[in-house]
């Protein structure tokens, strides 16, 4: 579609920001003004908006054998995913899909603007889930940021309690650290890091929007923390691109132990065909 080459599409748009928002620039922002960036945001401030996205097969599979990682998204619906990830403050990615995918998380699908242009896109903050700092030191989010081409990656982890455990998270801590990394404690329970915490944590640092990329663990996560009792308090978008194609049972997929009763209550938004794609969007 071609208005997807200059703008964001309106799937995004339709399910992001309110329809009086004003919709030029809703991606860019002054290279002098960073703040100013348009962000979906919710109103009461206590933690940012959080859109959940991922792409899937038919049969609901993220990923192939092993956790092989799929290009399951054709060329029009990654420029899509990439359009999004220039309209959040924030992308966040596990520590399984930081490892396997050595994932760079940036905008560089994007059309290139003319030169002339006073902006540019805005270029979301990486976030690694990480309990036991295992991101790997020459991974392309620290090399691009080192290189200056990608923001400081942020690394969510908790301290452990004993001595020993404690002693190697504290060295790999300034091993991260040295390697450009933020590394920012946060509680966890027996599921990991808790979500709820980390998003009052990420509003607190300034974070006012939140793209959830996955994989198969962290969207189980924020699935379960957006059950139908929890409504309104973890996530307020859900956009999945299911692409025209089957992965079989040997992939990894996500939804196999959502019981009915916890899965969250979905707002239909917007179904787009992007490219040979379904994109499938929705308000929580
Ligand atoms: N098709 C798509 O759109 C996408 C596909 N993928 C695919 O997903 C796969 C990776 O998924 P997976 O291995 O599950 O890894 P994840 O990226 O989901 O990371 C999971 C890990 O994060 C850590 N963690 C800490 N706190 C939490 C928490 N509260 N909830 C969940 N995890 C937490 C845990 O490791 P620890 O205990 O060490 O902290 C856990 O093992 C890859 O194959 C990748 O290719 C990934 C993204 C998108
Ligand atoms: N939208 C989408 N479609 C797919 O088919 C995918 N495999 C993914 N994966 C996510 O994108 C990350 C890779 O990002 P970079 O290209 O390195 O910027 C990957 O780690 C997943 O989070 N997404």
């Amino acid at each position: 579609m071609s208005h997807h080459r200059t703008q964001p599409p309106t799937i995004l748009l339709d399910t992001l920001f309110s329809s009086d928002a004003p919709l030029e620039h809703l991606s860019l922002y002054s290279t002098t003004d960073d703040v100013q960036a348009p962000s979906p945001t919710v109103d009461d401030e206590s933690r940012p908006w959080v859109t959940l996205t991922f792409a899937q097969s038919l049969d609901a599979k993220i990923a192939g054998e092993a956790g092989k990682q799929l290009i399951l998204s054709g060329k029009e619906s990654m420029l899509m995913t990439h359009w999004m990830r220039s309209m959040h403050d924030a992308i966040l990615v596990g520590i399984g899909t930081a490892l396997n995918d050595n994932p760079q998380l940036n905008t560089r699908l994007l059309p290139q603007l003319p030169a002339d242009n006073p902006h540019r896109y805005h270029l979301p903050r990486p976030v690694v889930v990480d309990t036991h700092l295992r991101l790997r030191l020459d991974c392309k989010l620290l090399n691009n940021y080192r290189a200056g081409v990608g923001r400081r990656p942020w690394v969510m982890s908790s301290a452990p309690i004993g001595e020993a455990e404690g002693k190697t998270w504290r060295e790999q801590r300034k091993a991260l650290e040295d390697a450009g990394a933020r590394v920012v404690e946060v509680g966890a329970d027996s599921g990991g890091i808790s979500i709820p915490s980390m998003l009052a944590v990420l509003r607190s640092l300034g974070v006012r929007s939140l793209m959830v990329e996955g994989g198969a663990g962290i969207i189980k996560s924020f699935l379960a923390a957006a059950t139908a009792d929890n409504v309104g308090e973890t996530v307020d978008a859900l956009i999945v691109t299911v692409a025209p194609t089957f992965v079989g049972r040997e992939g990894v997929g996500y939804g196999e132990n959502l019981l009915a009763a916890e899965v969250p209550r979905l707002r239909h938004k917007h179904t787009e065909i992007v490219g040979q794609d379904t994109v499938v969007a929705f308000r929580l």
